[in-house]
């Protein structure tokens, strides 16, 4: 029975997505057969702008602009400081597609829908996923303003059976039952800590553990001290159903949180978190993300199995 009134359903088309079905391997071709009309040249490298990040699509040389709402099947951004457009561009000569904006579960989004763009992304011709989020640290050591490249991931909706992947497998996109153990491309991750180094970032760039709750509500003390001890580094609300749609399709794949605010883990602090105080540290330290993640981009080679660009090696 589907129990979503209409009415509800007219003012919040999202709420309507749950009584649909997946969406299939042909509906995923046809959004991207509608891009491929649409733009000069298949991109290599997807990259997917987390809270308040989407200026890194404006850097984009020859950028090609589309708003969710006119690509077909795609849903649509709610959440302020994602601003719901796929843009195409140049970026260190590479053709890249960028998503200002991402969707998440709490949104009233399916995994399946929220990953969507993922599998239109490899059937567009993309080989490199890089995904980008706010985060709030749970390591003690981490400060609002420092960025993760993520070493991997703790998908709390997946371990609860919240899985993107869920329900009859497709093999044309990739097999049942996934590999998951080197999600974050240890090359990748490589190429990366090496450019901060050059870059004189060390100080403020780790490597570490993202954890993915549903959200919208941020964590409570003693759910802050779980994720912590499980072995999270940081918490956001987004991220590890991508990553699972992208390595299930066999996409290379990086992450990186930028720490936007320590998660409340003493009871007698004073701190508290807010989506408002989440933007403004995105927006003041936003650039240094993206000069590493412009200078990622420059370093690889999409179509070299090694993923590295020859030239750049010797100087890594
Ligand atoms: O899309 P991301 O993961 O960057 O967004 C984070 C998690 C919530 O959506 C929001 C909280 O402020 O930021
Ligand atoms: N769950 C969660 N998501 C975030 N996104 C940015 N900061 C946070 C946080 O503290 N918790």
């Amino acid at each position: 029975m589907n129990r979503t009134p209409r009415t509800l359903e007219r003012k919040y088309p999202c709420c309507q997505m749950h009584s649909q079905e997946p969406l299939s391997y042909e509906d995923c071709e046809a959004t991207a057969q509608w891009l491929l009309g649409h733009i000069k040249r298949q991109p290599e490298i997807a990259i997917i702008c987390g809270s308040g990040l989407g200026m890194l699509a404006e850097t984009l040389e020859g950028k090609q602009t589309f708003e969710y709402g006119e690509i077909p099947h795609f849903p649509t951004s709610t959440v302020p400081g994602h601003a719901g457009k796929l843009v195409f561009g140049d970026l260190q000569g590479k053709f890249c597609v960028c998503m200002k904006g991402r969707f998440h579960m709490y949104e009233g989004y399916p995994l399946w829908k929220v990953t969507f763009p993922i599998r239109v992304f490899k059937l567009l011709g993309v080989q490199v996923l890089i995904v980008t989020n706010a985060a709030g640290s749970l390591a003690n050591s981490y400060c609002p303003g420092d960025l993760m490249i993520i070493r991997d991931h703790i998908n709390l909706l997946g371990l609860s059976g919240q899985n993107p992947l869920l329900g009859p497998n497709d093999d044309r996109f990739g097999p049942r039952f996934p590999p998951l153990s080197d999600a974050y491309d240890k090359k990748l991750r490589k190429m990366a800590r090496d450019i901060s180094k050059r870059l004189g970032y060390s100080s403020f760039v780790h490597e570490g553990v993202y954890c993915m709750v549903g959200g919208p509500n941020f964590e409570s003390v003693a759910e802050a001290r779980f994720l912590h001890k499980l072995g999270a580094d940081a918490v956001g609300m987004s991220t590890a159903a991508e990553v699972v749609v992208a390595k299930h399709c066999g996409l290379k794949v990086f992450g990186i949180s930028f720490i936007t605010n320590r998660v409340v883990k003493e009871y007698e602090g004073e701190e508290e978190v807010s989506h408002d105080g989440v933007l403004e540290i995105g927006h003041m330290r936003a650039a240094t993300l993206q000069t590493l993640v412009t200078e990622l981009v420059g370093s690889i080679d999409p179509n070299n199995n090694n993923l590295i660009l020859e030239e750049k090696e010797a100087s890594l």
